[in-house]
């Protein structure tokens, strides 16, 4: 007789928030924080994640195109790294990070880019109507500080180059669907120290555990 094991679903957990908000700078911290609690942790990013979706991420970051190219381009992306790094991940049991996913085409694409709302949420029900993370943790700082510090850091891609108020957009869309999901979206104010960032961060992992 053949056995099946079947392994408990892993998690899957988003980081968003705008530009310089702080993300890549604490999921170093979440992947050892997980890792710690004997967590198999599988850590990833959109646009990107697998090998054509890091092609298409440069074309996303670097060439000029019609918003809803754009979108079509991040849900092709999308798609791939359900495919090839989400799902499996997610059925072997291990814990999928990804910087970035729905929640930032939402911000960018629509309410930043003048897309209309429901063709965003038609691509989302297409590529992933099943799909969406156990846990977001929204990054959120005013678009000053953001921009203060990425000018103090380093050479902006094509998104980071938009002004205050397309960030002022995005800020508020993610808030606006932090408002919506509440049981999904965690804020974390990014404007503290990032000891204390931490901690926050910390205490929303610890419900899923
Ligand atoms: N809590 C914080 N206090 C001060 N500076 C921060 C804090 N969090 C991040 N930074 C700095 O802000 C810059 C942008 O952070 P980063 O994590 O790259 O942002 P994102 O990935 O959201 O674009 C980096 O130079 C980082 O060191
Ligand atoms: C996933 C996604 C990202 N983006 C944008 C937001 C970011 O400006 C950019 C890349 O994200 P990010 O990885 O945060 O950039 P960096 O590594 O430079 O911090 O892609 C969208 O506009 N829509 C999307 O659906």
């Amino acid at each position: 007789m053949t056995q099946q094991t079947t392994a408990v679903p892993g998690k899957f957990i988003t980081f968003e928030g705008i530009d310089g908000a702080g993300k890549s700078t604490h999921i170093g911290f979440v992947v050892d924080f997980l890792a710690a609690r004997g967590k198999t942790v599988v850590s990833s990013r959109e646009p990107g994640g697998t090998r054509l979706g890091e092609q298409l991420r440069e074309l996303l970051l670097h060439e000029k195109m019609h918003v809803e190219t754009e979108a079509l381009l991040m849900f092709a992306s999308r798609r791939e790294h359900l495919a090839q790094v989400i799902e499996p991940g997610i059925e072997r049991g291990d814990w999928v990070l990804s910087d970035r996913f729905t929640d930032a085409s939402f911000a960018y694409q629509s309410a930043a880019g003048g897309m209309d709302r429901d063709k965003i949420m038609a691509l989302a029900q297409w590529v992933h109507a099943r799909r969406w993370p156990d846990l977001t943790l929204l990054f959120d700082v005013p678009v000053e500080v953001a921009r203060q510090r990425l000018d103090a850091e380093r050479t902006l891609d094509k998104f980071e180059q938009e002004k205050a108020d397309f960030f002022s957009r995005c800020r508020n869309e993610y808030l606006r669907l932090a408002g919506e999901h509440p049981g999904r979206i965690v804020v974390i104010d990014s404007t503290r120290s990032i000891d204390e960032t931490r901690a926050a961060i910390a205490a929303a992992l610890e419900r899923l555990l």
